[in-house]
């Protein structure tokens, strides 16, 4: 590949950043001959600049390899921020010919052109966070060195791409002397899998959980602010285990392992997604969790895919625009707005008033119901599972989520959308493992421990009581406000308030404003009457009031 001189910057853009454009020693209109503007076109195109800063788009720079097979490198990079709602703009290190087989040939680009590729980018666009992938020399790493020393960046996110998966070599030794000396003090982030994690190290074995976070250890004394290494490559694990270290405590991030052979691009969508996630604001924590979750769920939908006919195929990072849930307006992907009105049935109520649990439902969804929970502590399973599909089929159709509260075989069975469970049921991981990524899983929690260990596990939501003293649980200790107040604000999930809550006293339990608190659960204030539908309408109207005088 050659490389072409720069031009000078177009006289257009000059205008718009004459700063920028003269800290780079591009021709600014002054110095430009021939380029003249009026001053009232030049203020139009200020305010076009203007506005569409008050509209910033989270804009992620990768710094990669290209994949002709779009598996990996560059390809997937843009993709993964697409699917997670950033901008990717690109610096294209080397062109590689690939497929599903392995690597046929790679062609570098010049170090310089590399350069130029960055400063064309980083000089014009307000880039928040950039991430490297194939990164093919030594000089290459220096080039991206000093761009980001000229051009400081909110985040760095260093994925050590190395080896691919096919074991093809794509950036060799003489590269981790830079990556350690020069690269990994600037970065926020380094996310080695196994092979690479070894090789930073001289080539030490890594086989479990202890290797992994004893090689953490030692890569983060090398400068970034965090390190993950990664469990992707990991034989014999049924799960998927990656470990976050950031200096003073490590995090292990558990999910499924997905058996498929449509793997390639796992690390190069990882890192993307974390570098997405930082740039809509995420913090590290946050960011690593939802690209793991990211690439779990693409692994799960695209796990029967058949593209090429080599060992490692390609995923598909779009695949929510092909789920029907997407297609239909979503009854099975979480929107923490649902739990609004949050009803929880309860047989022995039903049974008193002489209804079946089907038509308590669908009296609660026509009063504004919002989410639905079946409770049926002591209903026969034959007798529940029945009752179950009924409500399935009529939520399905009114769009209303229904979740199966402890009963995971009820909930698979009847194919709800999703399962709550207590402290002492099955543990949250345990239940994402059985219903897979796409179902809602809610836990309930009394402490900031149990929220923390919910969102570790994979939880969507927490059920946060009781709040109030309750007549249908026994022994149910009352958290009163505050003991809500301190959950609600420790939550990196959203919550819903449960516990003696009714028409009564709804509307003070949403004044107290609490950003996390998404609506409240209720049981008897609903269920324990005469009329369910018109009982559900007023409490909605009490939330609606409530929740509106506080925007
Ligand atoms: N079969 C799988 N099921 C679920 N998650 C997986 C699977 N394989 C990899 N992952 C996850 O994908 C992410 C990338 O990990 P991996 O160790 O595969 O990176 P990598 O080897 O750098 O990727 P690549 O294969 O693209 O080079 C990690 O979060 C890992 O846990
Ligand atoms: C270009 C490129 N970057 C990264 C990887 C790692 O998966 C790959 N196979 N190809
Ligand atoms: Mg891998």
């Amino acid at each position: 590949m050659t490389s072409v001189p720069l031009p000078p910057l177009p006289a257009a853009l000059a205008q718009y950043r004459p700063s920028a454009a003269a800290t780079l020693g591009f021709r600014t209109p002054s110095s430009a001959p021939g380029v003249s503007a009026s001053s009232s076109t030049r203020a139009r195109r200020f305010s076009v600049i203007a506005s569409a800063r008050e509209m910033p788009w989270p804009h992620v720079l990768t710094v990669a390899g290209s994949d002709s097979s779009a598996g990996a490198g560059i390809q997937a990079d843009i993709k993964a921020c697409a699917a997670l709602g950033a901008y990717c703009s690109s610096a294209i290190t080397a062109v590689t010919a690939q497929n599903t087989v392995g690597v046929q040939g790679i062609h570098a680009v010049p170090e310089k052109f590399v350069g130029e590729q960055l400063r064309s980018v980083l000089s014009d666009m307000s880039v928040d966070v950039v991430k490297t992938g194939m990164l093919p020399s030594a000089g290459v790493v220096k080039v991206l060195c000093e761009s980001l020393r000229k051009f400081p960046v909110k985040a760095l996110v260093v994925d050590p791409v190395m080896v691919s998966t096919s074991g093809d070599t794509l950036s060799g030794p003489s590269t981790l002397a830079t990556y350690r000396d020069e690269l990994f003090s600037m970065a926020d982030i380094v996310t080695p899998n196994v092979k690479e994690a070894s090789k930073l190290l001289g080539d030490v074995s890594l086989h479990t959980i202890s290797d992994m976070r004893n090689a953490a250890e030692s890569i983060y004394k090398l400068g970034p602010k965090y390190v993950l290494v990664k469990g992707g490559d990991m034989p014999d694990s049924s799960d998927a285990i990656d470990v976050l270290f950031d200096g003073k405590e490590f995090t292990e991030l558990r999910g499924l392992r997905i058996k498929t052979r449509n793997t390639h691009g796992t690390g190069c969508t990882l890192a993307s997604c974390i570098a997405a996630e930082l740039a809509k604001g995420a913090t590290m924590l946050h960011a690593v969790q939802a690209a793991k979750k990211f690439v779990e769920s693409a692994l799960y939908h695209s796990k029967d895919l058949v593209i090429g006919n080599g060992p490692q195929g390609p995923f598909d990072h779009l695949f929510e625009l092909k789920s029907p849930s997407y297609k239909m307006g979503s009854l099975q992907k979480f929107n923490p707005d649902d739990l609004f009105l949050y009803a929880v049935t309860d047989s022995g109520m039903n049974k008193k008033w002489g209804r079946s649990i089907k038509d308590a439902v669908k009296a609660a969804i026509e009063g504004g119901a919002t989410i639905v929970q079946l409770r049926e502590k002591d209903a026969e399973t034959r007798e529940f599972l029945e009752a179950a599909k009924a409500c399935v089929e009529i939520c399905k159709s009114l769009g209303v989520p229904l979740l199966i509260n402890d009963r995971v075989d009820v909930a698979l069975a009847c194919d709800a959308g999703g399962v709550h469970v207590g402290q002492s049921d099955i543990p949250a991981w345990e239940v994402r493992g059985l219903l897979g990524p796409g179902k809602i899983i809610g836990v309930s929690c009394k402490t900031l421990a149990q929220a923390e260990q919910a969102w570790k596990d994979g939880a969507d939501y927490i059920g946060c009581g009781g709040v109030f003293p309750t007549t249908t649980k026994a022994n149910n200790p009352t958290l009163g406000f505050e003991g809500l107040r301190t959950v609600c604000l420790a939550s990196k999930l959203p919550v819903v308030a449960i516990g003696g809550i009714n028409a009564g006293n709804a509307g003070s339990v949403m004044e107290l404003g609490l950003p996390n608190l998404k609506g409240v659960a209720v049981v008897s204030a609903l269920f324990d009457r005469e009329r369910v539908a018109a009982e559900t309408r007023n409490l909605r109207s009490i939330l609606m009031k409530n929740a509106h005088s506080r925007s």
